[in-house]
């Protein structure tokens, strides 16, 4: 178990393309939480994770990372699933080797770490294609792949944007029990969702942003089974909390 804060951002602005992206964003992740990141499309929750990892500048703000400031952070002690994956190379890599590459100190590969990668692998129901190349894999496998390298890392923060897009129903059952284990042993977690159904258990908080701006920081909402379904009609009117903030978490786009 970590002490201290795991991430502290305060009063972050992002501006890209000219545009003011994020605005005076507050967000404080204590050791063990599980945050949910909430918000309709262009809301900003990818730029805030991307922001707090130091992927986009920021240009007003602080952000820490275990108490450090982010040129000093301990990136060894944090795992990011991006929600888009990265163009891959012409050269094939294996899932293993991915997942290797999670592990790298330095520029070696310490002795053991297939053992540990073909675990990870497993835990994402991807095993059988430890030594398959990634560019043959459908996007839901090469997610996979991606969540399993930040797991194998066993990192004290785990960021994850929108991990469950394109995964099967029972490769995320597996997925959501790994990271329950994770957080029981004291990993933080942020996970950007746009429905909260599959991590609803865990949550401790949710984050909503809109327009750039937090709009919500406490109990995350109840989680609408309805909307998973395919039959689903996103067109209706949702019921509005009385903050009239969570109610409409899944109304228009703020782009
Ligand atoms: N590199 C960039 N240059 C210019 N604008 C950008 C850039 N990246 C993101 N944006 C804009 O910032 C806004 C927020 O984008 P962001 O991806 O953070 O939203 P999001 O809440 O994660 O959306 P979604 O739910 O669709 O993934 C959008 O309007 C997007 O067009």
């Amino acid at each position: 178990m970590v002490a201290g804060t795991v991430l502290r951002a305060r009063g972050v602005d992002v501006s890209l393309g000219g545009r003011r992206i994020l605005a005076a964003v507050d967000l404080t992740v204590r050791p063990g939480e599980v945050v949910a990141l909430l918000g309709a499309n262009g809301s900003g929750k990818s730029t805030l994770v991307r922001a707090a990892l130091g992927v986009v500048p920021t240009s007003a703000g602080e952000i820490r990372l275990f108490d450090q400031p982010l040129a000093s952070a301990p990136w060894r002690r944090i795992g990011y699933v991006p929600q888009r994956i990265p163009a891959v190379t012409g050269v094939p890599t294996t899932a293993c080797e991915v997942v290797r590459a999670g592990l790298l100190s330095g520029h070696r590969l310490r002795r053991g770490t297939r053992a540990q990668a073909v675990a990870a692998l497993d835990a994402m129901g991807m095993a059988a294609l430890a030594h398959r190349p990634v560019q043959e894999m459908s996007g839901g496998q090469q997610q996979r792949v991606l969540i399993a390298r930040a797991l194998v890392r066993e990192p004290d923060l785990l960021v994850l944007d929108e991990p469950t897009t394109g995964i099967d129903l029972g490769t995320i059952e597996t997925f959501v029990a790994t990271i329950d284990r994770m957080r029981r042993a004291g990993t933080a977690v942020v996970v950007v969702l746009h429905e909260t159904e599959s991590f609803a258990a865990m949550l401790d908080r949710a984050v909503v942003l809109r327009h750039g701006r937090v709009v919500h920081d406490g109990p995350p909402p109840p989680a609408r089974a309805e909307h998973a379904r395919p039959e689903h009609e996103h067109a209706h009117p949702h019921p509005v909390e009385p903050d009239g903030v969570l109610g409409d978490l899944v109304g228009g786009g703020d782009a």
